[in-house]
């Protein structure tokens, strides 16, 4: 899993039968090795380049699978269009840029929120959560912040449990 991700920011949900998301990519960010989900992916490329790497899914029969065979690779230019699913394979999508960032737009359908990502080394796979860096033009709060909102709220809960037991008991005691 590369450390820099790019960002996800929802566009449309039509009306839940597909996802248009667009897809920010600063230089030298990319994704894992991953599937979608059983959905169709279509994307097109709005700014800059990417690279697109496709790979085999790995054999799962064996324990010990080793490297991912990878299938083929293209730059997809400003404009030009992609499709994949799982039938077609997996892929890596990188902007290998040093001085541009990239736009992609994605549309997925159905929706999907989890999907598989693959270690290149071994073909472990891993399910994550897939998160919006924004929906509508709005940012959305990060994972930290909203894990970060239920402890407090839960802090809160606490303290305020604390207060009353102290007011029920300084009662009892005047
Ligand atoms: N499928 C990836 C983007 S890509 O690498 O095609 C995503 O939705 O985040
Ligand atoms: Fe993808």
């Amino acid at each position: 899993m590369r450390l820099s991700r790019y960002t996800r920011n929802l566009v449309d949900e039509g009306n839940g039968k597909f996802n248009l998301i667009l897809l920010c990519w600063g230089e030298g960010q990319g994704s894992s090795i991953h599937d979608h989900t059983d959905s169709h992916c279509f994307m097109k490329m709005l700014q800059g380049e990417l690279k697109e790497t496709l790979f085999e899914w790995p054999n799962n029969k064996t324990q010990d699978v080793g490297d991912m065979v990878q299938k083929s690779q293209k730059i997809l230019k400003e404009n030009q269009c992609a499709y994949i699913n799982d039938s077609v394979g997996l892929h890596r999508v990188e902007n290998d840029s040093h001085t541009e960032g990239s736009v992609s737009l994605h549309l997925y359908s159905p929706p999907f929120d989890t999907c598989q990502t693959f270690d290149e080394r071994t073909g472990h796979k891993n399910t994550v959560k897939m998160t919006f860096w924004s929906k509508f033009g709005e940012r959305t709060q990060s994972e930290t912040t909203e894990a970060q909102k239920k402890t407090s709220a839960l802090g809160m809960i606490v303290l305020s449990n604390r207060v009353n037991m102290k007011l029920q008991i300084s009662q009892i005691h005047t």
